[in-house]
Order: structure tokens, then C-alpha cells, then sequence
């Protein structure tokens, strides 16, 4: 135990201090450090680092001359001359039933500082071990060079939803697939689906390859859903989506379609039987207004092709515990992605509501945990899908639906919603108005740690909230399959098409004639 630094007195709030440090020591912000009351270590976080002595700037003015050597030359015995005075905010020490415990006893000028060890991380920052029943090891702590694991709880995690903020190209792709690949470990054997708007996931399928995926009877399963195996039943659609999907409907025929749909709730219809339906409560009275909901019918909702009569995704066949169902909606339009996620989540939430309170109808009998890409998209106060997230998000835990929602926008995403987010991981953002954002939706992130996250680099990030028990910086861990969203290298494209177009077309390299003057 090794002290690297001397505590030099309160800072502003009551549970902050400074202590002052040599550079040697490499301490920055986000690492973790402590003072001893009594045989109690006293955890605290470093957020601030500034310098209390640098070299006079006479010392600096010859490149090629390093200033130690000055200092002995001048006969300064200690070559530590650069000290910081560091900010520690005082977290408290651990107890196994109570957690971190403020002592509300600042430490005394002059006492010494600790640099927290491998073991009293491990067992303090953290609920779970690496490979135990219901752990996530998502990365390593950033500021240390040794790996030391950051583990997350799992059922917290997947309960009580979670979100990964960053701006675009920060690797929050990356770091959901290892999310994923954590879930379908044995030791976790998650029922989890990924709406996916840009084809990133579809390289989890190599989970099924990988020795780490299988234990004993356990078999892990990644299935992959395109757009053809995507489908929603006409009757599984509200009133509200239904309508949305139908454009410039007059007053008249959205009176004429409401009263039908309430004639038909809960009951399983084809758009023959919904159309004939609209006939019988228009009568001759209305007969033109039934036309042009016909004609609507016909030219819109079947222009639709996620939308049809009687098929629909089995929700049993798409959550499964050890299985990741990967929904591709690339080919998708925007209505359509919104209007697929209304619907599903909606019968997802209801199943687990029959299951749990033993219901009539469709149930799942065990928790299910969904990955949201794009969830600016879809959890915004516009999308269509806005309602069904809201419910989740308040209600779904008591059900066992959690979600993660991952964005490149959360400024757009409904605070309410963001703020029911009770993990999250923010990785680099540098638009101030996102920072701001997060500041406020996001209790557990103070305005110390949202200074941090311009100067993220790509892989790192900061957690925080309930699956863990205070926040830290972390390195992504290296994914085990491979990373789906790889950014595109278009040199090597262009020149692989170009090979291809010649070879394709016998193109070859036409050599030059040869003229009488290159003969002489
Ligand atoms: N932890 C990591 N280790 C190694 N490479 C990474 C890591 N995180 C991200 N990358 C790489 O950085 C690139 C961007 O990552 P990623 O696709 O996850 O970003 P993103 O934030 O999801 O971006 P977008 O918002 O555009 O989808 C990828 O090529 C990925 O392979």
C-alpha cells in the first residue's frame, strides 16, 4: 500500500476534497482512490486534476535539454517537480448489505492517499464476477492499464432498461453486440430481439460456432428475420395505425372506419372481411363513403407487404431464452418500421401480462430483453410507436420487458422515456445541446462526468445507474463474432469492382501496338 498523494484540504461541496499529487502518479479523472478512517477504506472518484507547479517556462527553452536535467544541475535532489491537486468527490466505504456509506467525516490536511487496488474495486464497484450466473463483462476499467473487468448485473440490466448514448461512429453498435454476446452465454441464456434498421447484427449468427455459447444441453440460436419473414396481421393494428397508414381520410370515413373497428376490437379479421364489414355498417345511406375507404383499403394498407391477412412472426419462434431474434428492416419504409414496433412490443407486453397474471390469449412465459437501434426513431413524441415505448418503459418491468435503447440523437427522444433508463452508457458526444440533454434526463450523471464525454475516444464510455454500484469510465471489450457495422473502406471496393467489371467483360489490358519507329 503505497500512498500518492497528501490530502490538502475541503473543496467546495462537503463531500469533495483536494489532495495534492506528484505527475508520477498518472492520476486522472474518473479513477478511483481512498483514505483510511479507522481500518475503512474511503472510496472516492477523482473529477478534476489541475496543476499547482510546472516547470518555469526558462526550463522549457531548449528541446533538447529535458528539465530534470536542470533541476540537477541546480542541485534539487527530487526530480518530482510537477505537482496536480486533484478533486475527489467521496463516495464512501463499501458495505455488502448497504453499499457505498458517506461517512460524513472528511480526511484531515496531511492525510494519505491511496490508490485503490485491483480487489477493492472488483468487489466494491461491482454486483457480479465475471462468468457468474447473471454477470455482463462488457470491458475493462479505462484508466488502468492492467484489465480490470467492469461486470454488470444482468437482471438489473434487462429489468429496469438501460441506454447507449453516443454520437455517430463511437462503436455503440459494437458495444451492443457485446451485449448480446454476453446475454446468450450460458450463464445468462437470454430471450432477447434486436429491431435492427441498418443490418449491423446479422455477425452474431457466428455465436452459434463459438465454444463460449455452449454448456452442457445449452444451444445458442441466432435467427435472422428479413423483410419477407416479417409480418404483422391487419387485425393486430389499431385503430390509430391503421388509420395512419391510410392518408387524407375525410372526417366521414374516419367516423364510418372508427365505428367498425370498434365493432371488430380484439377479433381476428382479413381486409375482405374488414371491407365488407364497412359495407354493412355504412348501408346505402353511406355506400360512397365505404367506396373510398375500399379504395384506401386496397391501395395503401396491401401496398404494405409487412402488413398481411392472416400471417404474423410467431412470438414463441422469435423469443426463445438462448436465442437472439434479429429483425432486418433495412428494406423496411419508416411507417412501416414504426408501425412493426407498435405492433410487436404491444403483443410482446401483453403476453407477458397474460402470462404473469394468467390471462386468456398469446403469453410468453418468461422475461424477454429488446435491443432499440435508431430508438430516436421510434421513441420520440412523433413516431407511432411513441405510446407502446412509454408503457414499457413506466410498466414493463413489473412484466419482465426491458429494453435498451440506443441513439445517436437522445436531445430526440422523450424524456420521460430516456429518464426511465435506469443503466446508461454514454460514449463520446460532442454536440452540447445532447450533452445537456443527458445532464438532465439522467440523475445518475452529474455535470462533472458529462465534462468527460467530449474526450471519449471511439470504444470507451462511461456507465453508470443500477447494474453497477457507482459510475465509471470503461474500455469496450473485444467483440468474440464479428462487428456487423464496420464502416465501409471504398478504395478497396472501387478497385474490387472495377477487377470484377473487366473480368466480367473479358475486358483485358490492351497492350500498344508497336510502330515501326519503336522497332529503330
Ligand atoms: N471497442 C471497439 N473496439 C474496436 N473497434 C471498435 C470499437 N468500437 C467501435 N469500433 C469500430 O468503430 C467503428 C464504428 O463503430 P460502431 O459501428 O459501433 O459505431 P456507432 O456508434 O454504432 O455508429 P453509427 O451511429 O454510425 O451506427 C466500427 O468500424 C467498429 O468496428
Amino acid at each position: 500500500m503505497k500512498a500518492i498523494g497528501l490530502v490538502k484540504g475541503p473543496a467546495e461541496a462537503p463531500h469533495e476534497f483536494t489532495f495534492v499529487t506528484p505527475d508520477s502518479s498518472k492520476i486522472k479523472s474518473g479513477e478511483f482512490v481512498y483514505y483510511l478512517l479507522g481500518e475503512k477504506k474511503v472510496i472516492c472518484r477523482v473529477v478534476k486534476r489541475s496543476p499547482v507547479r510546472l516547470y518555469p517556462t526558462l526550463y522549457l527553452s531548449n528541446p533538447e535539454i529535458e528539465p530534470e536535467r536542470i533541476l540537477r544541475i541546480l542541485g534539487v535532489e527530487n526530480p518530482e517537480f510537477e505537482l496536480y491537486e486533484v478533486k475527489a468527490v467521496i463516495m464512501g466505504y463499501f458495505d455488502e448489505k448497504l453499499g457505498f456509506v458517506n461517512p460524513r467525516i472528511q480526511p484531515k490536511a496531511g492525510q494519505k492517499i491511496y490508490l485503490a487496488e485491483r480487489e477493492v474495486l472488483e468487489n466494491s464497484l461491482f454486483r457480479k464476477k465475471v462468468g457468474e450466473v447473471g454477470s455482463v463483462h462488457i470491458g475493462y476499467l479505462l484508466n488502468r492499464e492492467e484489465d480490470i473487468p467492469v461486470v454488470l448485473d444482468a437482471a438489473l440490466l434487462t429489468s429496469e432498461h438501460m441506454c447507449i448514448l453516443a454520437s455517430t461512429g463511437s462503436g455503440k453498435s459494437y458495444l451492443a453486440g457485446v451485449l448480446a454476446e454476453e446475454l446468450l452465454k450460458p450463464y445468462n441464456s437470454a430471450a432477447l430481439l434486436i429491431f435492427d434498421p441498418h443490418g449491423e447484427y446479422h455477425t452474431l449468427k457466428e455465436i452459434e460456432g463459438l465454444k463460449e455459447f455452449s454448456s452442457g444441453s445449452y444451444k445458442v440460436r441466432v435467427r435472422i428475420y428479413d423483410k419477407d419473414e416479417i409480418k404483422i396481421r391487419l387485425s393486430e393494428l389499431e385503430y390509430e395505425e391503421l388509420v395512419n397508414l391510410l392518408p387524407e381520410l375525410t372526417d366521414k370515413q374516419e367516423a364510418l372506419l372508427n365505428r367498425v373497428y370498434r365493432d371488430l376490437e380484439g377479433k381476428y379479421f382479413t381486409s375482405a372481411e374488414l371491407i365488407e364489414k364497412i359495407y354493412d355498417v355504412a348501408g346505402e345511406s353511406d355506400k360512397l363513403t365505404a367506396k373510398a375507404l375500399e379504395w384506401r383499403i386496397t391501395r395503401y394498407v396491401k401496398n404494405f407487404e409487412i402488413i398481411d391477412d392472416n400471417r404474423h412472426i410467431e412470438l414463441k419462434e422469435l423469443l426463445k431464452p438462448g436465442q437472439a431474434s434479429v429483425l432486418q428492416l433495412t428494406e423496411l419504409g419508416d411507417r412501416e418500421q414504426e408501425t412493426l414496433v407498435s405492433v410487436l412490443l404491444k403483443r410482446i407486453l401483453n403476453a407477458r401480462i397474460n402470462a404473469e397474471k394468467g390471462l386468456k390469449g398469446e403469453k410468453l412465459e418468461y422475461p424477454v430483453f429488446v435491443i432499440i437501434e435508431e430508438a430516436h426513431r421510434f421513441a420520440s413524441k412523433e413516431a407511432r410507436s411513441y405510446k407502446v415505448l412509454r408503457t414499457i418503459l413506466s410498466e414493463g418491468r413489473k412484466f419482465g420487458v426491458g429494453v435498451c435503447l440506443i441513439s445517436q440523437r437522445p436531445a430526440k427522444i422523450d424524456s420521460d422515456i430516456l429518464s426511465q433508463c435506469m443503466t446508461q452508457v454514454v460514449m463520446r458526444i460532442i454536440n452540447p445541446a445532447d450533452q445537456e440533454y443527458i445532464r438532465k434526463s439522467v440523475e445518475s450523471i452529474g455535470k462533472d462526468m458529462i465534462e468527460e464525454l467530449p474526450g471519449l475516444t471511439k470504444g470507451q464510455a462511461l456507465v453508470s445507474g443500477v447494474a453497477l454500484n457507482a459510475p465509471v469510465l470503461i474500455r469496450v471489450r473485444e467483440r468474440l463474432t464479428s462487428h456487423g457495422g464496420v464502416s465501409k473502406d471504398a478504395p478497396k471496393e472501387w478497385i474490387e469492382w472495377t477487377k470484377n467489371y473487366r473480368e466480367e467483360r473479358g475486358i483485358r489490358k490492351v497492350e500498344r501496338v508497336k510502330l515501326f519507329w519503336d522497332e529503330a
